[in-house]
């Protein structure tokens, strides 16, 4: 009897919130956690090892980037993702179609795929769904993601009803592309727009096929944050929940707080390392513009109770003048800052509901940052 290399345990619950461990042959991903983004095969301005030193588990590709440019095979060729970016350890890859729609410019969509000019070069490339898979499985990825059709925000009924019935489609070719790869999953994506009996036939119809994971896709597309939230309490009951739960593309620190109380374990987004380089910051106090004149002599480290160099030992008036400067340090050490925040948010929730006091702590958390400045 094989035992099963890919198994998702949750250790413990608070409420809707859980605490869990994915456990893969490259590594154990904590959960609630959050992806540093890494899209080109770099977590930007970022060393894989500091990365791991932060507390991240798992890092997140994109396949329609590494398609583009250096390709599939040649990652392939060079040993795979893992090797080529020196990260042993898990790596979840979107399929490529949200980024299609929000990078590419001619796109066609049908029953068999996505057509689309390449963002780089103008070239015309086919995404099936058999061929996200294959792409994700020439790189080496640890959890693959369906190919879906993640619709724009506000859009008719009949439109959010086609994309997720295509959506549909395609995660059941995705399940026959992906076969057996032991160690590996294949996630399904719930969409359905803001419309809430699609939402919870797209979870039963995935719940239906037995995948190792779940997403939640087609938000954090401009959406109030309220609406975001009801979307997450209509699938939430309908998700298995056995299984991770993975909501794509967030978020903010208090989007992941108020998701990770609705029942959410897996956050991917862009925000601690894009903000990052450009001058924003995440502490315990709130956000932070670095760009800011009233930083400019402000002698204070971001955080001197932090455990990260970037945040307890530089100055804000040297932050200030190197963001002012546009100097690479400045995007190194605040890109340091904020993945390290949102790292340690992540292991305080943790901490929070393995105690039973999740409620609270997310008061404690709240209260900082309405503090504000210190
Ligand atoms: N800075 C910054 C910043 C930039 C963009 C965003 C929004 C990201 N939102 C988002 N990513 C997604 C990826 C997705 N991938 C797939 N395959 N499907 C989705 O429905 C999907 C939905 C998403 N929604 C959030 C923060």
């Amino acid at each position: 009897m094989t035992t099963d290399q890919f198994t998702f345990t949750v250790t413990k619950t608070d409420g809707a919130a859980r605490t869990g461990e994915i456990r893969m042959p490259r590594g154990v991903i904590r959960t609630p956690a959050f992806m540093p983004v890494g899209t080109a095969a770099t977590v930007k301005a970022m060393y894989p090892d500091q990365v791991k030193a932060l507390g991240a588990d798992v890092v997140l590709g994109n396949t329609y980037h590494l398609m583009l440019r250096p390709s599939a095979e040649r990652v392939a060729r060079l040993g795979g993702l893992h090797k080529f970016m020196n990260w042993p350890y898990p790596i979840l890859t979107d399929s490529g179609g949200f980024q299609v729609m929000s990078l590419s410019a001619l796109r066609k969509i049908d029953e068999s795929g996505v057509t689309f000019q390449s963002h780089i070069d103008g070239s015309t490339h086919v995404m099936t769904p058999e061929r996200s898979i294959e792409i994700q499985g020439l790189l080496g990825s640890d959890i693959q993601m369906q190919l879906d059709e993640c619709v724009k925000l506000p859009c008719t009924e009949a439109v959010a009803e086609k994309a997720m019935r295509l959506s549909l489609r395609w995660a059941e070719r995705c399940r026959v592309a992906f076969g057996e790869q032991p160690g590996r999953a294949m996630f399904g994506i719930v969409q359905g727009g803001e419309v809430e009996r699609l939402r919870i036939e797209s979870a039963k119809e995935l719940a239906n096929l037995d995948l190792k994971g779940y997403a939640i896709g087609g938000l954090a597309v401009g959406e109030p944050q309220d609406v975001m939230l009801r979307m997450i309490e209509t699938v939430e009951p309908y998700m298995p929940n056995t299984k991770p739960r993975y909501l794509m593309g967030v978020g903010t620190p208090d989007d992941i707080v108020e998701s990770v109380r609705r029942g959410v374990d897996m956050f991917d987004c862009v925000m601690p390392t894009r903000a990052g380089r450009h001058g924003l910051v995440f502490t315990r106090f709130g956000r932070m513009n670095l760009r800011n004149a009233r930083f400019a002599e402000d002698t204070r480290p971001l955080d001197a109770e932090s455990k990260c160099a970037a945040s307890n030992t530089y100055s804000r008036a040297y932050l200030h003048h190197l963001v002012r400067s546009n100097e690479i340090l400045g995007m190194m050490l605040l890109t340091w800052n904020n993945l390290a925040y949102y790292q340690e948010l992540m292991a305080g929730l943790r901490k929070a509901i393995a105690e039973g006091r999740l409620e609270d702590h997310i008061g404690e958390v709240k209260e900082g940052w309405a503090k504000g400045e210190h």
